[in-house]
């Protein structure tokens, strides 16, 4: 039996559209809530919500086969990565990447020898399904997915070069710290920046690599889906609870209260 089938590798391989949804929680119990909402993917966010190894392993043992999870490494380093494939991560995310040899130095932290460096462990883990899995380890690296993200003017100059990388499966633009290193922090809505997200977006699809992106702008979403973007996260869930709160609490809270005598009080 071989490494289970990495659907949303074979989809964004094939041109299909993936619609996904961030996880900022660090929860297991909402990341099971939004794994049956109908997302085609969902990032557990490893680099910016406070999650542990255990706390995602968790949440990928929630979500199952829900929906297809992809993890967001902390940061792109071989340790971390190996740990993440264990716990039964397929498709990784790694932030900040900005040259093609960082991108080449990922696919082998990917991937088993003699393709790459991976450690062995996989018989005592998740992602072997304990073991269980008897063809795991001659397969796994069919079925690993990476996705890298290009964030800062840097990563932009070297796209094509990023992007020519074998191995490397995906690749996602962060708008919000690229925003930040071209001088627009907190404005990833700026002219400049969403000119420099199009083009960018436009140089992978020309590259013959699908394209990514979040934004939890609808209309952007919507936008950069039709400029051919294939992997669009349009929201996430702290953004959602938080919104809906809010919005919950500021209906009632601006009713004013009748008079005390009023109400029999
Ligand atoms: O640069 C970006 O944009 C990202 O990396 C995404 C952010 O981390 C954030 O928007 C996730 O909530």
């Amino acid at each position: 039996m071989p490494a289970p089938l990495n659907k949303f590798k074979a989809a964004i391989a094939n041109g299909d559209r993936q619609i996904g949804l961030w996880l900022g929680m660090a929860n297991a119990y909402a990341a099971e809530l939004c794994a049956g909402a109908g997302f085609d993917w969902v990032v557990v966010d490893g680099e910016h919500a406070p999650n542990t190894l255990p706390v995602m392993a968790a949440q990928l043992q929630a979500i199952g086969d829900k929906t297809h999870p992809v993890v967001r490494a902390p940061i792109g380093e071989t340790w971390i990565i190996k740990q993440l494939l264990d716990i039964g991560a397929q498709t990784v995310l790694v932030p900040m990447v900005e040259t093609a040899e960082q991108a080449q130095q990922l696919v082998r932290a990917m991937n088993y020898p003699p393709k790459g460096v991976r450690g062995v462990g996989a018989a005592m883990a998740r992602a072997s399904a304990f073991n269980r899995i008897p063809d795991y380890l001659t397969t796994a690296n069919e079925q690993v997915c990476l996705l890298v993200q290009l964030e800062s003017r840097a990563a932009m100059a070297n796209l094509e070069a990023i992007a020519a990388v074998e191995g490397v499966d995906g690749v996602f633009i962060g708008p919000s710290d690229l925003a930040a290193d071209m001088g627009f922090l907190g404005k990833p809505g700026a002219p400049e920046v969403q000119a420099m997200v199009e083009d960018g977006l436009a140089r992978i699809i020309k590259a013959g690599k699908p394209a990514g992106i979040l934004t939890a702008d609808n209309a952007l979403a919507q936008r950069y889906l039709d400029l051919g973007a294939s992997f669009v996260a349009v929201g996430t869930d702290v953004t959602l609870f938080s919104q809906a709160t809010s919005a919950l609490a500021a209906k009632f809270k601006s009713v004013p209260a009748p008079a005390k005598g009023a109400s029999g009080y």
